[in-house]
């Protein structure tokens, strides 16, 4: 079958099905199965696709179908610029969290440092930050050792040398070392959040997106506990959902961070908080 028909079939199914970005998802899986990119499929879908091709697109567009996320289908995620491999023992980066990425860099200083990147999942934030600082050395930590897994292929795949992965609850398997900058995108949605039932939310690990105190449990004790591993003027940012940046403001705040503020995504929500650590009161 030619391929842009093969194309419009499958989107046509995926509309029906209720994907959000039917064509978009069928262009992208196709380019997929084919190794080509979406140009090359704009110019040449008069071309005939090869019987294998198509039934390896077609078993792909019914998972897709059946709501299985896009980025997990073709196991790869491009995110600041960076094309990171996914899989389902770690969230999908979104475009969202390039907002933590942009506020920390604006925030780490001209020399070099030390970066650590709490709940680091597929590695995305740290790769980001190392790769736009190659003179800085960033660390991230992951609960889930599936996730470090990823994370240390993603950083050898891209060929960033300035990072290190290890798998540890929050702060527990750091040596003694203080860090200049450290940023976060920790789970904080509510159990019984709503949005744990739409669309790709539904495969993504639970342990990446819930926590207690209706989302806010691992937001205040990364407040709490990172005044112990903040050099002086140190700054810490956090990731948080659309409606939490008041709280998060005020943890920090109360437990006596400096320059509090927030920074709005592109949807305009204000979706990271941070604060200096001035090097006192702890
Ligand atoms: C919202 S995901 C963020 C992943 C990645 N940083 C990103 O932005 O795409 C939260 C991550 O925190 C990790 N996590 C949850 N609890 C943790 C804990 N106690 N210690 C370390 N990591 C934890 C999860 O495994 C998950 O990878």
């Amino acid at each position: 079958m030619r391929l842009d028909i093969l194309l419009a079939r499958a989107a046509s199914r995926l509309v029906e099905a209720g994907s959000p970005s039917a064509r978009l998802d069928a262009e992208v899986l196709l380019c997929h199965v084919l190794g080509v990119d979406r140009a090359w499929l704009y110019t040449w879908g008069d071309r005939e696709a090869g019987g294998s091709d198509q039934a390896r697109f077609e078993a792909l567009i019914a998972a897709r179908a059946a709501g299985q996320p896009v980025a997990y289908l073709t196991g790869e995620r491009e995110f600041w610029g960076l094309s990171l491999l996914t899989g389902p023992s770690t969230l999908i980066p979104r475009p969202d969290t390039e907002t933590l990425v942009a506020a920390a860099l604006s925030r780490m200083p001209a020399r070099a440092g030390r970066l650590l990147d709490l709940g680091t999942g597929s590695g995305a934030v740290a790769l980001a930050l190392a790769s736009e600082r190659p003179d800085w050395y960033a660390l991230g930590i992951d609960l889930n050792p599936g996730a470090v897994a990823l994370a240390r292929r993603n950083a050898e795949r891209l060929g960033i040398a300035n990072v290190g992965f290890r798998v540890g609850d929050w702060f527990a398997a750091l040596d003694e070392s203080d860090f200049d900058v450290i940023v976060a995108n920790p789970p904080y949605l509510a159990d019984d959040d709503p949005h744990l039932e739409l669309g790709d939310v539904r495969f993504e690990p639970r342990g990446a997106l819930v926590a207690g105190d209706q989302g806010l449990a691992d937001l205040h004790h990364l407040v709490d506990a990172s005044r112990h591993r903040l050099v002086a003027d140190g700054w810490l940012l956090l990731e948080h959902g659309a409606e939490q940046g008041a709280a998060v403001r005020e943890a920090l705040c109360a437990k006596g961070y400096q320059d509090v503020a927030s920074e709005q995504d592109l949807a305009g929500h204000e979706r990271v908080s941070l604060g200096r650590w001035a090097g006192s009161r702890r």
